[in-house]
């Protein structure tokens, strides 16, 4: 079972899940663990839930009973493929929902539509090109209940905020002034999609992860973010 939220493209136009690759290193099924699980406050041994998400309900079923505490609640589903790609894409959201933080402060509203319209691109990425998921895959904790931890805590937008507030630092240079020799997932996965979508000449349609990707690179400034949301397919196709 993959607890790694990330995603893999090293071909550049062809995304692949990490469990399926190491379903297919290993030659056996790899499920994946995915949820709101911050891991200071999992060790703290703090309420939250988890989601265990396997093709074989079964496998899924042995680890919740190996993994489930009074603490530590466990839903097991089917759909490991939108569960491992929320826990994935999520981490852009985070870095967007940071750069909100360091561009304008604690402002609620504004990161309640990056957390919706992040959930709309997740969705909308799913849906092209992992088709075949459930829609209920995003009301786990897997879905909405990690873009909220990370939106609020977490080290992705923790960097997003510093990123945003200081731009004459690196990316790298708050990593390591931040984290603690720990890494941070949301850029590259944000590098690594926007790569798959350039090729695809789809980035239109994902504002958000487009621009979390151009303000990474200090292409675009952060103050950006909100005007590449002005016009979201969200808004404009409905
Ligand atoms: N820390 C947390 O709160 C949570 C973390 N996760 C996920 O768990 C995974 C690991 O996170 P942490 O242990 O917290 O991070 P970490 O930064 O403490 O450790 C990541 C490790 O992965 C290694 N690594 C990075 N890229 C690699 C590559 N291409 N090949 C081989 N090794 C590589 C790094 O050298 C490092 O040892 C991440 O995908 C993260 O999103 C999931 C839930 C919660
Ligand atoms: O995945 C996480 C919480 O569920 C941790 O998020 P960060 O990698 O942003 O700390």
């Amino acid at each position: 079972m993959s607890l790694v939220k990330g995603l893999y493209n090293p071909e550049k136009n062809n995304m692949r899940l990490l469990s399926t690759v190491i379903t297919e290193k290993l030659k056996t099924p790899c499920g994946v663990l995915m949820g709101a699980n911050v891991a200071n406050e999992v060790a703290e041994g703090a309420f939250c839930e988890t989601t265990i998400a396997f093709q074989d309900e079964n496998h899924g079923e042995v680890f919740k009973k190996l993994l489930q505490t009074p603490d530590f609640r466990v839903n097991v589903i089917k759909d490991a493929k939108n569960a491992e790609l929320c826990g994935a894409l999520k981490n852009i959201v985070a870095f967007a929902a940071g750069i909100c933080d360091g561009v304008y402060g604690e402002k609620t509203n504004t990161k309640a539509a990056i957390i919706r319209l992040g959930l709309c691109e997740i969705m909308h990425f799913a849906d092209t090109f992992f088709p075949g998921g459930s829609r209920e895959t995003y009301l786990e904790s897997c879905g909405v209940a990690d873009l909220i931890t990370s939106c609020f805590g977490g080290r992705n937008r923790k960097v997003g905020e510093a990123f945003a507030a200081c731009e004459t630092k690196t990316l790298d240079d708050l990593t390591k002034e931040l984290l603690a020799g720990q890494q941070l997932q949301g850029a590259g996965t944000a590098e690594e999609v926007n790569t798959f979508l350039a090729q695809k000449g789809k980035e239109k349609e994902y504002p958000l992860f487009t621009a979390v990707h151009q303000i990474c690179k200090r292409s675009i400034p952060p103050k950006a973010l909100i005007d590449a949301l002005r016009n979201h397919p969200e808004h404009t196709d409905k």
